[in-house]
C-alpha cells in the first residue's frame, strides 16, 4: 500500500534481450514489474513482481499499464509475454488491501487504474500471452483472460513438502468472488462470459469456482496447459534465454515458458495490420460497453465496497488469509 511510483521508466533500450525496469519505493526496494524486449523477434516480455503474491494494488496496475505502453510505442515490437516471478502464483488478484477500511480518495483512482489495466491489455494492439505458472484467482484469471492466449501449468509432483511426502501443486484460476462476500463487476464477469461460454460463466461466478488446469483447459478458460518439468538443457530455445529477465533465468528450459516463447512468435510474424482488426471484431464492443459505464461502474464499485456488511466479509476474509499463511 505504501508503494509509491517514484519515477516512471529509469532505463528502456532495446535490442536483443534488453532489459528496461521500474523504479518504485516499495519497502523491499523490488521493481514491480520487470520488462525486456527483442526488437529482432518482435516479442517483449513483462515480469510482474510484486512479492509476495503479484497482487493488483493501485501502482501495480499503474505499473503495468505504463509498460505495456512503452513496449506498444515501439513498432517492431507486435507480441508480449506477460508472466510471473513467482513461480507458485501468477497474480492473486486485487490487493485485498486496498479493498478493506479504504480511504476514500484512494478508491476511486484504485478502480480507475483497475479499469484502465482491462482497456489497455484487452484493446492494446500487442498480441499478449499469458504464461500462468500458478494460481490465478479473481482479478488474476481477469488479467489472463484480457490476453489474447493463455498457457497455464498443469502443476507437479514436488511442489511442496520434502521427501517422499512431497505433495501435488496443482495451481487453479477462476473468477472466485463471491467465496469473498463480492462480486465481480459487469464487465469482469461478461469477460468470463465471453470466454467460457454463458451457461459456464453463469454457474462459476454464482459458486465462485476455482478451476484446476484440466477443467480449465476443458471449458475453454485456458488455451493450453504444459508441464513445468524443466527440460534437458538441449530443448533450450535460441532467443528465450536473453528474453527472461535476470531473477527468472532459470526458466529458459521450462516447457511452459518455451510454449508461451513460441506462441508470441506465432504471432508476431502475423501480418499486424490484419492481427490487430480482427482483435477489434471481436472486443471493440465491449471496449466501447465499458468506457460508456466507466463513472458510473466507479462509484458502484466504491458503494458497494464501503457498504459495513461487505466490509465486514472482507475483514473475515483477509483474516482467514493472514492466518492461513501463518501456520505454514
Ligand atoms: C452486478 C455486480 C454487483 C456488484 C459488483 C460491483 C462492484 C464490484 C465490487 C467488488 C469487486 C471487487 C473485485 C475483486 C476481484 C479480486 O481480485 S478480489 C481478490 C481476490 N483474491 C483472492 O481471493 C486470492 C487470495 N489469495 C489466495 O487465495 C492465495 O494466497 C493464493 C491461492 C493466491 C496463493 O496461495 P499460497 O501459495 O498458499 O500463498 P498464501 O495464501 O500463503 O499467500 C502468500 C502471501 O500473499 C498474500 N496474499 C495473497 N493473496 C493476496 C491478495 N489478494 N491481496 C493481498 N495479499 C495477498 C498472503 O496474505 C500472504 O502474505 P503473508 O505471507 O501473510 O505476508
Amino acid at each position: 500500500m505504501n508503494t509509491v511510483i517514484r519515477s516512471q521508466l529509469l532505463r528502456f533500450s532495446v535490442g536483443r534481450g534488453q532489459q528496461f525496469r521500474f523504479s518504485t519505493a516499495a519497502a523491499n526496494g523490488n521493481d514491480l514489474v520487470i520488462g525486456t524486449v527483442d526488437e529482432t523477434l518482435g516479442i517483449a516480455m513483462l515480469t510482474m513482481n510484486r512479492p509476495p503474491a503479484n497482487s493488483l494494488s493501485l501502482e501495480m496496475n499503474e505499473a503495468i499499464c505504463t509498460s505495456l505502453k512503452t513496449m506498444e510505442s515501439n513498432p517492431k515490437i507486435q507480441s508480449v509475454i506477460l508472466s510471473s516471478s513467482n513461480p507458485k502464483i501468477f497474480s492473486a488478484g486485487l490487493d485485498v488491501s486496498e479493498l478493506v477500511s479504504p480511504h476514500p480518495d484512494r478508491l476511486p483512482k484504485f478502480w480507475n487504474s483497475l479499469q484502465q489495466l482491462y482497456l489497455d491489455l484487452y484493446g492494446s494492439r500487442l498480441a499478449v500471452v499469458a504464461a500462468i505458472q500458478g494460481h490465478a484467482p479473481a482479478a488474476g484469471c481477469f488479467l489472463a483472460m484480457a490476453c489474447d492466449y493463455r498457457i497455464m501449468s498443469s502443476g507437479d509432483i514436488g511442489g511442496e513438502g520434502g521427501g517422499d511426502m512431497k505433495k501435488r501443486f496443482v495451481p487453479t484460476i477462476g473468477l472466485n468472488e463471491t467465496q469473498l462476500g463480492i462480486a465481480a463487476p459487469p464487465w469482469m464477469g461478461q469477460l468470463l462470459v465471453r470466454t467460457i461460454g454463458f451457461r459456464q460463466a453463469e454457474l462459476a461466478l454464482a459458486m465462485g469456482t476455482l478451476f484446476p488446469p484440466d477443467r480449465a483447459l476443458s471449458i475453454g478458460l485456458v488455451d493450453a496447459i504444459e508441464s513445468e518439468q524443466h527440460g534437458a538443457e538441449s530443448t533450450i530455445i535460441e532467443g528465450l534465454s536473453e528474453l527472461l529477465p535476470s531473477i527468472s533465468k532459470d526458466q529458459a528450459s521450462n516447457p511452459l515458458m518455451q510454449k508461451a516463447f513460441k506462441q508470441a512468435t506465432t504471432f508476431a510474424k502475423i501480418p499486424p495490420h490484419a492481427r490487430v482488426a480482427s482483435k477489434l471484431v471481436t472486443r471493440q464492443s465491449h471496449i466501447h460497453d465499458m468506457i460508456a459505464t466507466r463513472d458510473e461502474d466507479t462509484a458502484h464499485f466504491c458503494g458497494f465496497v464501503t457498504q459495513e456488511a461487505v466490509q465486514k466479509n472482507l475483514i473475515a476474509y483477509v483474516e482467514a488469509m493472514k492466518s492461513k499463511s501463518k501456520k505454514k
